[in-house]
């Protein structure tokens, strides 16, 4: 029947049988609307009760009764909603730590954007070899899928971790892959760590800025077998913080270990990974997400461990260090006999401080009470393994030991000098009396809590400081006491190229570096001042004007210029200088007389004093060194000692003494003390050619 005829005719019923009242037939009309509506709904709600899951349907929530609520998807409509656990990829490897709340259950939304066509960016970090050799698997694998991938070694290939760990490189989202080791010890690991931690709790930048990447995935190496109770506790901290980040996991953390499998379980866990590519399963609920509630802080799934020492025994570090010649003492300091100190000991010269300064390098003990650094410059071998950080973050060991441990160590390589051909009796019987201590072999020797204390004890022995900083750390340099001479690296004129030279771990290393030259000219400029310029060809040689600008600023008294020396191949150490970075003498030469020229055009008072060409060395003084005719740019040591016992102040003038002219800038012997043998390896070698 049509729709509207029932209820017509129901109506012409109720109106003949109620004697034509129209009050009874509209209340009748409506209650037979009423009723026929609810007949109308009824079946739906059935619908709905027969669509309900059996109590046998697999449900990935593991019972937890979410389903109960919710429509359950059809296999041609994919889930909404993925919840995975992610705390232990592999079933067999041991729990890291002992988890306040376990397991782990992390709800993933998933995503509008799909990693799918993104490139992948494979970053690690490895001291021995290991996690190379698995990223390198990771992107071997990744090309083989056709996929665009590219490695990148956390320690040497990115300079600015701000470029991918703060902000994100242009161009399609990028997917992160992080392959990390473990290590209990102190590695570059940790200051990565630390650079996470830290942009994710700084309230100046986006609280999600790794928001922008599709996806990311880490795979830690470590040894559940040595180190059971903290068993790849970097990854994990690793892959925390980049989800706190903002940043979405597309893969779960896989935690390897090195003596079980690992071959297997690397390529499982690669398998799995290139699988999820084209199934992508995002995980963002980290980020700021209402059910953040059942996630564990990364600070509790850390195991709660003492202050780690800089350079432990054992370690990759020390092996490193020690290999090449250097003492490591106690646990942050190192000494290493220099080869100048060895030459002088054979009466073949001493180093260019000879010739500017009056030091005699037999004499002479290179040493650092801190082999950290917070900068990672080209021109500096220690890269991979040498410990970094902005702040202090190890076990602090107490200058008398540190002094007295250097002294020590380089007394016992002097005594290794002893069958030596053409060492003098003389000299090698005075290089047991150390007088003057360059802190200036590796490291940040300000970065030492206790340097002052470090310096009185030197000063105490009547052992000169020559200590050499690289602009980073203006307090400490502000609150520096008396140093016989206090240099400051300049390793580049303006902000963008100290940026690429210096590779800094500070944001704000210009802001630094400027406070520092302003501080010598200030509160420090009672001491005697050096800016150290080392030239490296295609990086800091061409802006003369800009460092004239620098000059200005801090005012210091001497110059040293100084070539870069090329300290072996960039395979392995991620030195990037090649031979064809390092100047010849000439052009140190032409750019010193650049300089000079532009320093005097704008009335700053400087001029060429000295040279030390053995050493590409070339010193510019402030002419109120200049003395009765005469340049003063040696120092009176005895009369420095005099001084600071007498507690008196007194500034750099107090304790200078007349420059010998064969180091004069020009002289013939161009620095090169006349008393010395020169000695020209190839004529040697050629000479004992010819006697055999
Ligand atoms: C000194 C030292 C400390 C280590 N500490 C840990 C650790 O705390 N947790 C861990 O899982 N593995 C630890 N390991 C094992 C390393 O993570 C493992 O050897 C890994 O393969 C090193 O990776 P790499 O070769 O890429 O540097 C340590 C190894 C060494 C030598
Ligand atoms: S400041 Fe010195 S120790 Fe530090 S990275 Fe540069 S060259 Fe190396």
């Amino acid at each position: 029947m049509d729709s509207w005829l029932a209820p017509a005719v129901v109506v012409a019923i109720i109106y003949l049988l109620c004697g034509g009242r129209w009050t009874f037939v509209l209340l009748a009309s409506v209650a037979y609307l009423l009723s026929s509506k609810r007949h109308i709904e009824e079946p739906e709600t059935k619908d709905v009760a027969e669509s309900r899951p059996s109590k046998t349907h697999a449900c990935k929530c593991g019972g937890g009764g979410c389903c109960q609520s919710k429509k359950q998807p059809s296999a041609e409509e994919p889930p909404s909603e993925y919840e995975i656990d992610f705390t232990y990829s592999f079933k067999d490897t041991e729990p890291a730590v002992d988890l306040k709340r376990a397991p782990k259950i992390i709800r993933a939304n998933k995503s509008e954007s799909k990693p799918v066509s993104s490139p992948f960016l494979i970053f690690y970090s490895s001291l021995t070899g290991s996690s190379k050799r698995a990223a390198e698997k990771v992107c071997d694998a990744l090309l083989a899928a056709s996929k665009q991938a590219r490695l990148l070694n956390l320690d040497d290939d990115v300079d600015d971790l701000d470029s991918f760990f703060l902000n994100v490189p242009t161009g399609p989202p990028p997917n992160y892959i992080l392959v990390l080791p473990s290590y209990d010890t102190d590695s570059p690991i940790d200051y990565f760590l630390e650079f996470l931690q830290d942009t994710a709790t700084d309230f100046r930048v986006d609280k999600f800025p790794l928001r922008k990447v599709a996806g990311f995935s880490v795979l830690g190496i470590g040894d559940s077998e040595s180190w059971a109770s903290h068993f790849c506790t970097q990854a994990v901290a690793a892959d925390k913080w980049l989800s706190k980040l903002g940043a979405r996991r597309t893969f779960p953390l896989g935690k390897l270990c090195i003596k079980r499998d690992f071959e297997t379980k690397l390529q499982t866990w690669i398998d799995g990974l290139i699988d999820s590519i084209d199934h992508p399963i995002l995980d963002e609920s980290n980020s700021d997400s209402s059910d953040d509630e059942t996630l564990v802080d990364v600070e509790d799934l850390l195991p709660k461990t003492d202050t780690k020492k800089m350079v432990a025994d054992g370690s990759p570090t020390y092996k490193s260090l020690t290999k090449q010649g250097y003492s490591v003492i106690g646990s942050h300091s190192g000494v290493k006999i220099c080869r100048w100190t060895k030459s002088a000991l054979r009466g073949r010269g001493s180093c260019y401080k000879f010739a500017f300064y009056g030091i005699k390098s037999h004499l002479c003990m290179e040493t650092t009470p801190s082999l950290s650094c917070s900068n990672k410059c080209v021109f500096c071998w220690r890269h991979g393994t040498n410990p970094v950080g902005t702040t202090w973050r190890w076990e602090v060991d107490e200058p008398e030991v540190i002094v007295e441990g250097a002294l020590q160590a380089h007394y016992k390589k002097i005594k290794q000098m002893r069958g030596v051909p053409g060492v003098s009796a003389d000299r090698f019987a005075e290089a047991f009396q150390v007088r003057h201590c360059a802190l200036s072999l590796v490291g940040e020797p300000i970065f030492y809590p206790h340097i002052n204390r470090f310096l009185n004890l030197l000063h105490e022995k009547l052992i000169s400081s020559f200590l050499v900083c690289n602009a980073q750390h203006p307090d400490q340099l502000a609150t520096l006491k008396k140093v016989t001479q206090l240099y400051v690296s300049i390793d580049a004129p303006t902000k963008e190229e100290l940026k690429v030279v210096d590779r800094p771990l500070y944001r704000d290393y210009w802001e630094r570096l400027e406070r520092c030259l302003e501080i010598l000219r200030t509160v420090q400029s009672h001491q005697r001042t050096v800016y150290r310029l080392t030239l490296v060809k295609g990086f800091n040689m061409s802006d003369a004007t800009a460092y004239a600008d620098l000059v200005a600023k801090g005012e210091p008294c001497l110059i040293e210029v100084k070539g870069a020396t090329f300290c072996g191949s960039s395979a392995g150490n991620g030195n990037p200088l090649t031979m064809q970075n390092i100047p010849f003498y000439e052009e140190c030469q032409n750019f010193v007389r650049k300089l000079t020229a532009e320093l005097k055009s704008r009335g700053l008072d400087y001029d060429l004093a000295a040279e030390h060409a053995h050493s590409c060395c070339i010193l510019i003084a402030h002419r109120k060194f200049f003395i009765n005719g005469q340049w003063h740019t040696h120092i009176d040591y005895p009369k420095f000692f005099k001084l600071l016992e007498s507690g008196q102040s007194f500034n750099a003038l107090d304790y200078t003494a007349p420059t010998p002219e064969w180091a004069y800038w020009g002289s013939s012997e161009a620095g090169f003390n006349p008393e010395d043998t020169k000695f020209n390896r190839k004529q040697e070698k050629e000479k004992r050619q010819q006697n055999m």
